[in-house]
Protein backbone atom coordinates (compact mmCIF):
# COMPACT_ATOMS: atom_id res chain seq x y z
CA UNK A 1 0.00 0.00 0.00
CA UNK A 2 1.33 3.45 -1.13
CA UNK A 3 0.99 6.66 0.73
CA UNK A 4 3.16 9.69 -0.25
CA UNK A 5 3.73 13.48 1.28
CA UNK A 6 3.18 14.93 -2.08
CA UNK A 7 0.39 17.26 -1.19
CA UNK A 8 1.63 19.98 1.56
CA UNK A 9 -0.30 22.67 -0.09
CA UNK A 10 -2.19 22.78 3.47
CA UNK A 11 -3.02 26.88 4.32
CA UNK A 12 -1.27 28.82 7.38
CA UNK A 13 -3.10 27.29 9.56
CA UNK A 14 -2.32 23.54 8.67
CA UNK A 15 -6.00 23.09 7.68
CA UNK A 16 -7.13 21.20 4.59
CA UNK A 17 -9.61 22.51 2.24
CA UNK A 18 -11.73 19.57 2.68
CA UNK A 19 -11.30 16.72 5.38
CA UNK A 20 -13.01 13.40 6.08
CA UNK A 21 -13.20 11.56 9.18
CA UNK A 22 -14.80 8.61 9.50
CA UNK A 23 -17.12 9.22 6.87
CA UNK A 24 -19.65 5.82 6.42
CA UNK A 25 -22.34 5.12 3.77
CA UNK A 26 -24.75 2.00 3.86
CA UNK A 27 -26.96 1.17 1.66
CA UNK A 28 -29.51 -1.20 3.86
CA UNK A 29 -26.55 -4.15 4.72
CA UNK A 30 -24.30 -2.63 1.96
CA UNK A 31 -21.59 -0.14 2.99
CA UNK A 32 -21.05 1.69 0.39
CA UNK A 33 -18.50 4.18 2.10
CA UNK A 34 -16.71 2.69 4.72
CA UNK A 35 -14.51 5.02 7.21
CA UNK A 36 -13.02 7.01 4.83
CA UNK A 37 -10.18 9.70 5.96
CA UNK A 38 -9.38 12.01 3.69
CA UNK A 39 -7.54 15.43 3.52
CA UNK A 40 -7.66 17.36 0.12
CA UNK A 41 -5.43 20.42 0.21
CA UNK A 42 -6.60 23.87 -1.35
CA UNK A 43 -4.67 23.95 -4.69
CA UNK A 44 -4.45 20.21 -5.60
CA UNK A 45 -6.05 18.22 -8.48
CA UNK A 46 -6.91 15.40 -7.01
CA UNK A 47 -8.26 12.22 -8.68
CA UNK A 48 -10.42 9.06 -7.02
CA UNK A 49 -10.05 6.26 -8.19
CA UNK A 50 -10.71 2.90 -7.68
CA UNK A 51 -12.71 -0.38 -9.25
CA UNK A 52 -16.85 -0.15 -10.44
CA UNK A 53 -18.74 -0.05 -7.16
CA UNK A 54 -15.79 0.96 -5.00
CA UNK A 55 -18.03 3.87 -3.95
CA UNK A 56 -16.47 6.70 -5.43
CA UNK A 57 -19.60 8.52 -6.65
CA UNK A 58 -21.19 7.73 -3.21
CA UNK A 59 -18.36 9.60 -1.38
CA UNK A 60 -18.62 12.58 -4.38
CA UNK A 61 -22.53 13.04 -2.71
CA UNK A 62 -21.47 12.69 0.76
CA UNK A 63 -18.62 15.23 0.41
CA UNK A 64 -21.48 17.96 -2.00
CA UNK A 65 -24.61 17.13 0.75
CA UNK A 66 -26.59 15.36 -1.58
CA UNK A 67 -26.64 12.27 0.74
CA UNK A 68 -26.12 12.22 4.36
CA UNK A 69 -23.64 10.19 5.74
CA UNK A 70 -24.70 6.86 8.28
CA UNK A 71 -21.62 7.78 10.51
CA UNK A 72 -18.44 10.13 10.61
CA UNK A 73 -18.03 14.10 9.65
CA UNK A 74 -16.83 16.23 6.48
CA UNK A 75 -14.88 18.78 7.14
CA UNK A 76 -14.49 22.28 5.12
CA UNK A 77 -11.87 24.51 5.57
CA UNK A 78 -11.97 23.31 9.65
CA UNK A 79 -15.29 23.64 9.75
CA UNK A 80 -17.73 20.48 10.61
CA UNK A 81 -20.08 20.76 7.46
CA UNK A 82 -21.88 17.62 7.87
CA UNK A 83 -25.08 19.32 8.27
CA UNK A 84 -25.48 21.54 5.69
CA UNK A 85 -27.53 21.18 2.89
CA UNK A 86 -26.21 21.14 -0.44
CA UNK A 87 -27.27 24.62 -1.17
CA UNK A 88 -25.34 26.15 1.67
CA UNK A 89 -22.47 24.06 1.05
CA UNK A 90 -22.59 25.46 -2.94
CA UNK A 91 -22.73 29.12 -1.13
CA UNK A 92 -19.75 28.14 1.05
CA UNK A 93 -18.04 27.62 -1.91
CA UNK A 94 -18.61 24.01 -2.80
CA UNK A 95 -19.89 22.74 -6.46
CA UNK A 96 -19.97 19.76 -7.87
CA UNK A 97 -20.29 18.06 -11.82
CA UNK A 98 -22.28 14.44 -11.69
CA UNK A 99 -21.67 11.52 -13.66
CA UNK A 100 -24.79 11.60 -15.98
CA UNK A 101 -24.74 15.23 -17.47
CA UNK A 102 -27.37 17.30 -15.79
CA UNK A 103 -27.99 20.30 -17.94
CA UNK A 104 -30.92 21.27 -19.12
CA UNK A 105 -31.89 19.80 -23.05
CA UNK A 106 -34.74 22.21 -23.97
CA UNK A 107 -33.31 25.29 -22.99
CA UNK A 108 -30.21 26.73 -24.86
CA UNK A 109 -26.92 26.74 -23.57
CA UNK A 110 -26.83 30.34 -22.59
CA UNK A 111 -29.89 29.96 -20.61
CA UNK A 112 -28.15 26.63 -19.00
CA UNK A 113 -25.01 28.87 -17.69
CA UNK A 114 -27.48 31.60 -16.51
CA UNK A 115 -29.11 28.95 -14.04
CA UNK A 116 -26.59 29.03 -11.45
CA UNK A 117 -26.20 32.42 -12.04
CA UNK A 118 -29.25 33.90 -11.17
CA UNK A 119 -29.22 34.67 -8.06
CA UNK A 120 -26.41 36.98 -8.45
CA UNK A 121 -27.37 40.51 -8.41
CA UNK A 122 -24.67 41.69 -11.32
CA UNK A 123 -25.62 44.08 -13.92
CA UNK A 124 -22.94 41.82 -16.41
CA UNK A 125 -24.27 38.76 -15.94
CA UNK A 126 -24.27 38.86 -19.95
CA UNK A 127 -20.56 39.58 -20.02
CA UNK A 128 -19.93 36.80 -17.26
CA UNK A 129 -22.24 34.09 -18.64
CA UNK A 130 -20.03 35.12 -22.30
CA UNK A 131 -16.83 34.65 -20.45
CA UNK A 132 -18.02 31.42 -18.95
CA UNK A 133 -18.88 30.46 -22.15
CA UNK A 134 -15.62 31.11 -24.12
CA UNK A 135 -13.50 29.65 -21.37
CA UNK A 136 -15.15 26.63 -22.34
CA UNK A 137 -15.25 26.63 -26.19
CA UNK A 138 -19.15 27.41 -26.17
CA UNK A 139 -19.89 30.72 -27.00
CA UNK A 140 -20.70 29.46 -30.84
CA UNK A 141 -23.24 27.71 -29.39
CA UNK A 142 -24.75 29.74 -26.80
CA UNK A 143 -28.46 29.94 -28.65
CA UNK A 144 -28.09 25.85 -29.09
CA UNK A 145 -30.20 23.87 -27.51
CA UNK A 146 -28.20 21.96 -25.37
CA UNK A 147 -29.54 18.74 -26.35
CA UNK A 148 -27.97 19.44 -29.92
CA UNK A 149 -24.75 19.33 -28.49
CA UNK A 150 -22.37 17.24 -29.26
CA UNK A 151 -21.86 14.82 -26.13
CA UNK A 152 -18.48 16.07 -24.93
CA UNK A 153 -19.97 19.98 -25.58
CA UNK A 154 -22.62 18.71 -22.99
CA UNK A 155 -20.00 17.84 -20.60
CA UNK A 156 -17.75 20.63 -20.86
CA UNK A 157 -21.57 22.70 -20.46
CA UNK A 158 -21.70 20.99 -17.11
CA UNK A 159 -18.70 22.07 -15.91
CA UNK A 160 -19.47 25.61 -17.32
CA UNK A 161 -22.57 25.33 -15.20
CA UNK A 162 -20.28 24.01 -12.33
CA UNK A 163 -17.59 26.54 -11.83
CA UNK A 164 -20.09 29.66 -12.80
CA UNK A 165 -19.82 30.63 -9.63
CA UNK A 166 -16.11 30.54 -8.75
CA UNK A 167 -16.33 27.79 -6.40
CA UNK A 168 -13.55 27.03 -3.87
CA UNK A 169 -13.33 23.44 -4.80
CA UNK A 170 -14.92 21.44 -7.87
CA UNK A 171 -16.35 17.86 -7.42
CA UNK A 172 -15.89 16.20 -11.19
CA UNK A 173 -17.64 12.83 -11.17
CA UNK A 174 -16.15 11.60 -14.52
CA UNK A 175 -15.73 13.88 -16.96
CA UNK A 176 -14.68 12.83 -19.44
CA UNK A 177 -16.93 9.85 -19.59
CA UNK A 178 -17.45 8.54 -23.06
CA UNK A 179 -14.77 11.55 -24.90
CA UNK A 180 -12.89 11.00 -27.47
CA UNK A 181 -8.98 11.53 -26.83
CA UNK A 182 -9.33 14.86 -28.52
CA UNK A 183 -11.93 16.08 -26.27
CA UNK A 184 -10.34 14.26 -23.34
CA UNK A 185 -7.30 16.13 -23.84
CA UNK A 186 -9.21 19.24 -23.65
CA UNK A 187 -11.28 18.43 -20.82
CA UNK A 188 -7.58 17.99 -19.28
CA UNK A 189 -6.56 21.72 -20.15
CA UNK A 190 -10.44 23.17 -18.62
CA UNK A 191 -9.29 21.32 -15.40
CA UNK A 192 -5.76 22.84 -15.53
CA UNK A 193 -7.52 26.11 -16.26
CA UNK A 194 -9.54 25.96 -13.56
CA UNK A 195 -6.60 24.90 -11.01
CA UNK A 196 -4.94 28.00 -12.42
CA UNK A 197 -7.60 30.20 -11.53
CA UNK A 198 -7.15 28.89 -8.16
CA UNK A 199 -9.53 26.30 -8.00
CA UNK A 200 -9.16 22.67 -6.32
CA UNK A 201 -10.31 19.64 -7.94
CA UNK A 202 -11.46 16.03 -6.89
CA UNK A 203 -12.20 14.23 -9.99
CA UNK A 204 -13.43 10.69 -9.84
CA UNK A 205 -11.83 9.31 -13.70
CA UNK A 206 -11.98 5.76 -15.42
CA UNK A 207 -9.35 6.89 -17.62
CA UNK A 208 -6.02 6.42 -16.34
CA UNK A 209 -4.47 8.60 -19.51
CA UNK A 210 -6.59 11.40 -17.81
CA UNK A 211 -5.65 10.74 -14.24
CA UNK A 212 -1.83 11.28 -15.88
CA UNK A 213 -2.74 14.25 -17.41
CA UNK A 214 -4.12 15.80 -14.42
CA UNK A 215 -3.42 14.54 -11.02
CA UNK A 216 -1.13 15.51 -8.53
CA UNK A 217 -2.36 12.89 -5.94
CA UNK A 218 -4.34 10.00 -6.14
CA UNK A 219 -6.69 8.15 -3.84
CA UNK A 220 -7.58 4.86 -4.41
CA UNK A 221 -10.89 3.73 -3.01
CA UNK A 222 -11.94 -0.25 -2.83
CA UNK A 223 -14.93 -1.94 -1.42
CA UNK A 224 -15.78 1.76 0.58
CA UNK A 225 -12.08 2.02 2.08
CA UNK A 226 -9.23 4.15 1.13
CA UNK A 227 -7.02 1.39 -0.39
CA UNK A 228 -3.88 3.38 -1.12
CA UNK A 229 -2.83 7.20 -2.08
CA UNK A 230 -0.21 8.71 -4.23
CA UNK A 231 1.45 10.10 -7.24
CA UNK A 232 0.40 8.47 -9.95
CA UNK A 233 3.35 6.95 -10.50
CA UNK A 234 3.30 5.52 -7.21
CA UNK A 235 -0.15 4.34 -7.72
CA UNK A 236 0.54 2.55 -10.93
CA UNK A 237 3.73 0.85 -9.82
CA UNK A 238 1.57 -0.14 -6.67
CA UNK A 239 0.76 -4.33 -7.00
CA UNK A 240 -1.76 -4.44 -4.39
CA UNK A 241 -3.66 -1.36 -6.45
CA UNK A 242 -2.80 -3.43 -9.83
CA UNK A 243 -3.84 -6.45 -8.25
CA UNK A 244 -7.52 -5.05 -7.26
CA UNK A 245 -8.26 -3.94 -10.55
CA UNK A 246 -7.26 -7.04 -12.49
CA UNK A 247 -9.96 -8.38 -14.18
CA UNK A 248 -12.20 -4.90 -13.71
CA UNK A 249 -11.55 -3.82 -17.55
CA UNK A 250 -9.80 -0.57 -16.52
N1 LIG B 1 -28.83 4.80 -3.68
C1 LIG B 1 -28.27 3.60 -3.51
N2 LIG B 1 -28.97 2.59 -2.95
C2 LIG B 1 -28.40 1.37 -2.77
N3 LIG B 1 -27.15 1.06 -3.13
C3 LIG B 1 -26.42 2.02 -3.72
C4 LIG B 1 -26.93 3.34 -3.94
N4 LIG B 1 -25.97 4.09 -4.53
C5 LIG B 1 -24.89 3.28 -4.67
N5 LIG B 1 -25.16 2.04 -4.19
C6 LIG B 1 -24.23 0.92 -4.14
O1 LIG B 1 -23.08 1.37 -3.43
C7 LIG B 1 -21.90 0.79 -4.01
C8 LIG B 1 -20.97 1.92 -4.41
O2 LIG B 1 -21.55 2.59 -5.53
P1 LIG B 1 -20.87 3.86 -6.22
O3 LIG B 1 -21.76 4.26 -7.35
O4 LIG B 1 -20.55 4.86 -5.19
O5 LIG B 1 -19.53 3.23 -6.77
P2 LIG B 1 -18.51 3.83 -7.84
O6 LIG B 1 -17.14 3.54 -7.32
O7 LIG B 1 -18.84 5.24 -8.13
O8 LIG B 1 -18.82 2.90 -9.09
P3 LIG B 1 -18.68 3.23 -10.67
O9 LIG B 1 -17.22 3.37 -10.95
O10 LIG B 1 -19.23 1.98 -11.31
O11 LIG B 1 -19.48 4.46 -10.96
C9 LIG B 1 -22.35 -0.08 -5.17
O12 LIG B 1 -22.44 -1.41 -4.71
C10 LIG B 1 -23.71 0.48 -5.51
O13 LIG B 1 -24.55 -0.52 -6.07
Amino acid sequence: MTTSETTTNADATGEALLRTEGLTKQFGGLVAVDDVTLRVESGEIRCLIGPNGAGKSTLLKLLVGQLSPSAGQVFYRGEDITDLSQHDRARNGMSMKFQVPAVYGDLSVRQNVHIPLQREVDHNIDAEIDSTLESFGLLDEAGTRADDLAHGQQQWLEIAMASALDPDLLLLDEPAAGMSVQETERTADYVHRLNDQGVTLLVIEHDIDFVRAIAQSVTVLHQGEVFAEGTIDEIEDDPDVRRIYLGEGH
